[in-house]
């Protein structure tokens, strides 16, 4: 918790130094007022006291009552400064780290779980500075300056008073220690139910055309429940709080007056009236100190949770990004577009076996390069390793003569242009989907025929010109206001649009007809042949006129070479292409 509130800025420090003159302002003034309720009460007590005697000290308590509430409201209003400017920062912090890590970064904690931290464990941690810094510094304050106050009016009110103190601290001590596991758990199951909630909303359409509802509804049940349960149990032993605090506080009341009334009645004459007045000031005073701890209290109501969200948060701030970046860009050795991959296997750390093995090829520029192999068989993969989105286990992977692990992040994404197996879009429109993100092969701004081009390219034209807006027509969240070929072919075009040295195409066309497959390649070929292009498929058709073909089986290598070279003699590849095409086709 300490380490993470050190990122509190000298500016936060000033406005809680400012914060704490003010509560100290208001716990003088919150303290004064009893010494003039004495002194109403010594003026009742005395004969021939008139209304004005009274007024006087009534009319400072009104207005010190006031000052008191102004005082609150200007340490409310640096309290939420300082909570909320901190929240902001610390979630900027962390949303900029998960950007920064890997896939295989993010599968350390899970989407859902990294959601709730940068959300829900935020916001405690803003709860707790901004009640924190009006409760934790007035309470102790106000408990000593009213202890002072009381010291020397009578041992017997003392040390009742110091009974209740003690017993009030083995309460909190004991209820804490008794919800501080429970709400680690509480935490871990809010991550669970967001999982279940997220997983059965991305999923609805499966679930219904299931009927699988009754499924993912107990799943959903069984995560409620156990949050709920495990939740009723520490807010159970919290609400045990309010009563004791309410106990001892009447007990001690009660014992003052007690010990009052022993006192008054032992005494004689003026001494009676002393005791009278003291003992009204006690219970005050006493209440005060009482009243501390309770708000004291309210900090311990939220610090277990606290405790645990800050635990959660720098948890993802400790986790450094796997894969790191060199800031100077390196002096490229080859012509533009060349992929070299050097004896390269990459294994899956939760994995058995290595994904890709072994594998060996080169590329020339404007070459096409294709990869085919049953599902599994770790195609997606050498494209992620190429765009270094995974780190090599054994080998080498080059781009234009450089490893790519010497490449600044920025310069190794410009080289390439990616449309992954699930397009991806955003929402927005069509224009903010192509002319997205930076790159240093194209301006800052695309314009409409660039990017009109681009949709050219990517056999996108014809359906967005259909459109009413165009360009600006909409695009909804994940692009669910498209079909999935469209969506892959408007991610075609935002990788063809960012004119990188390589462009690479996981699957892509699995979703064109086999003639808009064809025209678009062609396009390509015609209109990008300066670029290296690596495609992904599973269709014969679509990688047959590929300048190098890889044929991977299993994460091994099965043959390299071109359609006439492994049709002649490659295994693997004839059973693909015959289960495809006829011998007539395929010649
Ligand atoms: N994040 C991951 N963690 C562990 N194993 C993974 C992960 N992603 C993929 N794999 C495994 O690595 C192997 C290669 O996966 P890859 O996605 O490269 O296959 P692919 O040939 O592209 O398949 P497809 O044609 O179905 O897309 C598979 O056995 C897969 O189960």
């Amino acid at each position: 918790m300490f380490k993470i509130l050190k990122r509190l800025t000298g500016k936060d420090y000033a406005y809680i130094g400012i914060s704490t003159l003010f509560i100290a302002l208001q716990v003088w003034l919150e303290l004064e007022i009893p010494g003039y309720m004495t002194k109403i009460t010594r003026a009742l007590e005395t004969p021939g006291t008139t209304t004005g005697d009274i007024l006087d000290p009534g009319s400072k308590m009104i207005l010190y009552a006031v000052l008191s509430l102004f005082s609150s409201i200007i340490v409310g209003y640096f309290a939420a400064r300082v909570a909320g400017g901190f929240a902001a920062r610390l979630r900027k912090e962390l949303y900029d780290q998960v950007l920064d890590y890997s896939t295989q970064d993010i599968t350390q904690f899970s989407v859902p779980s990294l959601l709730t931290r940068s959300t829900n464990d935020i916001t405690q941690l803003q709860m707790f500075i901004a009640i924190g810094m009006q409760v934790m510094i007035k309470a102790p304050i106000t408990a000593v300056w009213a202890m002072t106050k009381i010291a020397g009016k009578g041992w017997q009110w003392s040390t009742a008073t110091a009974v209740a103190v003690v017993a009030l601290i083995v309460m909190l001590a004991v209820i804490l220690t008794l919800v501080q596991p429970r709400f680690k758990i509480v935490q871990r199951l809010t991550d669970r139910l967001n999982l279940v909630t997220r997983e059965n909303l991305n999923g609805i359409r499966v679930v219904h055309a299931y009927n699988a509802e009754k499924f993912q509804n107990d799943k959903f049940d069984k995560a409620n429940n156990d949050l709920t349960d495990t939740n009723m149990f520490a807010l159970r032993a919290l609400a045990l709080m309010n009563p004791g605090m309410s106990l001892i506080s009447s007990g001690l009341t009660l014992a003052v007056y007690a010990i009052g009334a022993y006192l008054i009645d032992a005494a004689s004459g003026m001494q009676k009236l002393t005791y009278f007045s003291n003992m009204i000031v006690f219970s005050s005073y006493a209440m005060q100190i009482i009243f501390s701890f309770l708000m004291l209290s309210f900090v311990f109501v939220i610090m277990p949770r606290v405790t645990v969200s800050a635990g959660r948060i720098n948890e993802v701030l400790a986790v450094a990004p796997s894969i790191k970046y060199p800031a100077t860009k390196p002096v490229e050795k080859e012509a533009n577009g060349i992929i070299e991959f050097k004896d390269v296997s990459f294994h899956f750390s939760d994995a058995e076996e290595a994904a890709v093995k072994h594998l060996t090829f080169k590329t020339k520029p404007g070459q096409t390069l294709a990869l085919i192999g049953s599902t599994g068989s770790g195609k997606s993969t050498v494209l992620n390793l190429i765009a270094r989105r995974y780190e090599v286990s054994e080998g080498q992977v080059l781009i234009d003569g450089v490893d790519v692990s010497d490449y600044p992040e920025s310069d190794l994404n410009d080289k390439i242009g990616y449309a992954p197996q699930k397009a991806v879009l955003f929402s927005g429109d069509i224009r903010s989907n192509i002319d997205f993100g930076t790159s240093t092969n194209k301006s800052d701004k695309l314009s409409d025929d660039e990017i009109k081009d681009a949709l050219d390219t990517a056999q996108a034209l014809d359906f967005v010109e259909r459109k009413h807006d165009q360009l600006d027509a909409n695009v909804a969240q994940h692009g669910d206001n498209f079909s999935g070929g469209q969506k892959q072919r408007l991610a075609i075009a935002r990788a063809v649009a960012r004119k990188p040295e390589i462009l690479m195409f996981d699957d892509s066309f699995s979703a064109l007809d086999y003639a808009t497959d064809r025209k678009l390649r062609e396009t390509l070929n015609k209109k990008n042949h300066e670029t290296t292009k690596v495609i992904v498929a599973q269709r014969i058709s679509t990688i047959m006129d590929a300048d190098q073909i890889i044929v991977l089986d299993n994460g091994n290598v099965a043959g390299i070479g071109t359609h006439d070279e492994l049709l002649k003699d490659n295994k693997v590849y004839q059973e693909i292409a015959y289960s495809q095409l006829s011998k007539e086709e395929l010649a």
